[in-house]
């Protein structure tokens, strides 16, 4: 278990971090997102003293590391691995000198390293790679060198500081497998941070969002993307999910008032698909007397949760309209009349 209490982290008068109250469980894992300069970096770098923070306590498995001799810090640190958006490898060792390295540092007899070396080396898919030095591996391989450096002590937590950031789309997918099945085979909690929302959607359990220096939002990513409550979340999740009209719907000039009686009404429903059991259209219909035509409908998502999305443009008397979107906003599912069209449209 980690606990940030109470985190402030001042340069001069400038407030990094304000207050920052977080807990992660052990074997999760946990993303914090944030824009640019909202204080992630200097965030992950308290939970490993890098940055010691002005005041608050980080307490990792009961320990508040803030309150350690520089001796018995070291020896916590052990327990916490990091990598980097730029990997940090050092380029005149190959491939198993830059693992060997935490080994070496720790005084391991030889045969362990070499044995643990192996080991790692299979598990990030390097065996063939153990001699190439850091100039001759592509920026996946070089960050999967990085992570066997970090995850060699057996750490039972791995920071990733925008370790995916530097690296092409396909390639951060196979990176965020790797750490997925670390964590998996480890058990090791992961916290990472990023500006990258398709690094939380696909791997984060739950998410702190971030800005200037404040956790603004936090919770299941689940709960985070479907239901986001912040402008800024907001947008990061428009990012991969749009909940914007779509383009498709453009041409058709929906207004957000209604002109005349006859206008239809386009509403918007979003709903996750492990809540949604109601055959909702077809009670709009049945139960409603509406006429409802479906304009577009996406499905996303979010690990294994569907996430689906419809927009419907309805029809009927006033009354049965108005019991109609009564009947949706009481269901588990977010609905909202986004706007009117002209009946001929
Ligand atoms: N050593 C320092 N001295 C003074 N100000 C600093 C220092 N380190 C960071 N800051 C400031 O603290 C704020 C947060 O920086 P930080 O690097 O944590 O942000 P970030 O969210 O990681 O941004 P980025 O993704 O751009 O790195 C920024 O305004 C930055 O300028």
């Amino acid at each position: 278990m980690i606990e940030l209490k109470h985190i402030t982290k001042l340069y001069g008068n400038f407030k990094a971090l304000d207050d920052i109250n977080l807990s992660i469980k052990d074997g999760e894992i946990f993303g914090i997102v944030g824009q640019s300069g909202a204080g992630k970096s200097t965030l992950i770098r308290c939970v490993n003293m890098l940055e010691p923070p002005t005041s608050g306590e980080v307490i990792i498995d009961g320990k508040d590391m803030t309150k350690l001799s520089k001796a018995q810090l070291r020896e916590e640190r052990k327990k916490i691995g990091m990598i980097f958006q730029h990997f940090n490898l050092l380029s005149n060792r190959t491939v198993a000198g830059n693992v060997a390295f935490p080994l070496e540092l720790s005084h391991v007899p030889k045969a362990e390293q070499a044995k643990r070396i192996n080991e790692i080396l299979e598990l990030v898919g390097l065996t063939e790679y153990r001699n190439k030095y850091p100039s001759q591996l592509s920026g996946g391989q070089k960050q999967r060198v990085g992570i066997a450096r970090a995850i060699v002590s057996n750490p039972s937590v791995l920071l990733s500081d925008e370790a995916t950031s530097a690296l092409d789309p396909e390639t951060v997918k196979s990176i965020l497998q790797l750490l997925k099945d670390i964590n998996k085979k480890m058990g090791i909690t992961i916290i990472m941070i990023t500006h990258q929302m398709e690094v939380i959607k696909e791997i984060a359990e739950q998410v702190a969002v971030i800005e200037k220096g404040k956790i603004i939002e936090q919770g299941s990513v689940v709960d985070l993307f479907t239901n986001p409550q912040t402008e800024t979340l907001k947008k990061f999740v428009g990012s991969v999910m749009s909940s914007d009209v779509p383009e498709q719907l453009s041409h058709m000039n929906i207004s957000k008032v209604k002109q005349k009686d006859s206008d239809q009404t386009i509403v918007s429903l979003k709903f996750r698909g492990d809540v949604a059991n109601e055959p909702i259209i077809a009670n709009l219909i049945r139960k409603y007397n509406l006429d409802v035509s479906i304009l577009y409908g996406s499905i996303d998502y979010i690990q294994n949760v569907s996430f689906g999305r419809l927009i419907i443009m309805i029809n009927g008397h006033e009354e049965d309209m108005k019991k109609a979107l009564g009947h949706l906003q009481s269901l588990p599912i977010t609905s909202e009349v986004i706007g009117y069209v002209p009946s001929d449209n």
